[in-house]
């Protein structure tokens, strides 16, 4: 809405209404030549974490049911916001959130309560349970994004902006396959939107599935410019869809419904499902734990967030813990939301993410001035309490 009044309307009309027809309307333009519209792939679960977004999602479903059905839970008509469902509580506890209905292999998201987050999952034949991510998310728009982009043959730049909480196989797929430079900032949307706004096409994501995409000012207008101009159908098309993508993302901030729509998109347009989306590249197991110190101020990084320059010593122990494993990485920040320190450890299986996040748990707990309970080893009982 105030994009929208700042703009004096260019951005949209500043009205719910307006927001509904934007998107929905691009949502229906995009999908229109999908070959597989109309089968049970346009059928989506959506937790809405008993927030925001079900009452904005009830209203605005009827607007893009030609593309996408969508089916509300935790809608708030009971339970309470966030309580065992939602985005977040779906992310750190690896697991599907109360109050859905998941068959095998089908397709679900989860909204966060004030609906700025989305991560996808499904249970697999065997009842696995499989986490699609912010990571993942920005992984498919990146892919997608290039066929278009090199088809109108305009060298506009792309880059991906994430967090040191993005999975390493997320950035070495972003890299060496995809060929997309990828940048790493603070944790908090305002310092990957801030990192964002340097590119043409700037896509950023948390692992935690808040993100969105910003276009410049001048890409959208080359791209609105060829979608005009180009004589040839094949670029003329490519143009047309990104005019259409930029439309349905939100410039402002990250926003679930925005980017949910964006993904069903691209996944119809590509002939997709979450598996083969999953597919992309396989997550480096990993574990976030929090340690509870008398002052989390103590600890002070550098190297985006990556590296601890205060308490003395701390860095050096965790290379020490790192170096005992393989493919390992670990660091340490304290939360900007929470009174607590953070800790992420990431490895070549689960057990051994799970020790090396132990191991730095305890030497935050002795250097960083812990309080209260020792960390203790995680096991799989205690994983729900995380
Ligand atoms: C590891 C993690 O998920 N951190 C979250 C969390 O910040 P902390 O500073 O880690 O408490 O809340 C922020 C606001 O929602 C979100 O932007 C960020 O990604």
């Amino acid at each position: 809405m105030v994009y929208c009044r700042n703009t004096s309307g260019q951005y949209g009309k500043a009205t719910v209404e307006g927001y509904y027809q934007k998107l929905s309307t691009a949502f229906v333009e995009l999908t229109k030549q999908a070959f597989c519209s109309g089968d049970d792939q346009r059928t989506l679960k959506v937790d809405c974490a008993n927030g925001i977004g079900a009452l904005k999602l009830r209203e605005m479903k009827h607007y893009f049911s030609q593309g996408l059905s969508v089916q509300l839970f935790n809608d708030g008509t009971k339970g309470k916001l966030n309580h065992l469902c939602g985005a977040d509580f779906v992310k750190s506890h690896q697991k599907p959130p109360q109050g859905i209905e998941m068959k095998s292999n089908e397709r679900c998201c989860s909204f966060d309560g004030d609906a700025d987050r989305i991560v996808y999952y499904y249970h697999d034949a065997d009842g696995q349970f499989h986490l699609v991510d912010g990571d993942k998310i920005a992984a498919l728009i990146s892919n997608f994004l290039k066929e278009p982009l090199l088809e109108i043959g305009d060298s506009l730049s792309l880059g991906v902006v994430q967090t040191a909480y993005a999975n390493g196989s997320s950035t070495r797929y972003l890299e060496e396959v995809m060929k997309v430079p990828v940048y790493c900032t603070k944790t908090g949307v305002k310092h990957l939107h801030h990192k964002a706004q340097e590119f043409d096409i700037g896509v950023y994501f948390e692992a935690n599935g808040h993100g969105t995409v910003l276009f410049s000012k001048a890409a959208e207008m080359k791209i609105k410019q060829l979608a005009k101009e180009l004589e040839e159908d094949k670029k003329r098309k490519a143009a047309k869809m990104l005019e259409n993508v930029i439309d349905l993302f939100n410039q402002a901030t990250g926003d679930a419904i925005s980017d949910m729509l964006v993904i069903e998109a691209i996944l119809a347009l590509k002939g997709l499902t979450v598996q083969q989306w999953d597919a992309l590249y396989t997550d480096l197991p990993n574990r976030q734990l929090k340690v509870k110190v008398a002052d989390r101020q103590v600890i002070s990084t550098t190297d985006a967030e990556r590296q601890a320059v205060k308490p003395p010593g701390l860095q050096e122990a965790i290379n020490e813990l790192v170096k005992k494993y393989r493919l390992s990485r670990a660091f340490v920040r304290p939360s900007g939301t929470e009174d607590i320190v953070r800790v992420y450890a990431e490895a070549d299986s689960q057990e051994n993410a799970d020790s090396l996040a132990y191991e730095v748990s305890l030497a935050v707990f002795q250097l960083a001035g812990g309080i209260g309970e020792r960390p203790q080893p995680v096991n799989i009982t205690r994983n729900s309490e995380l």
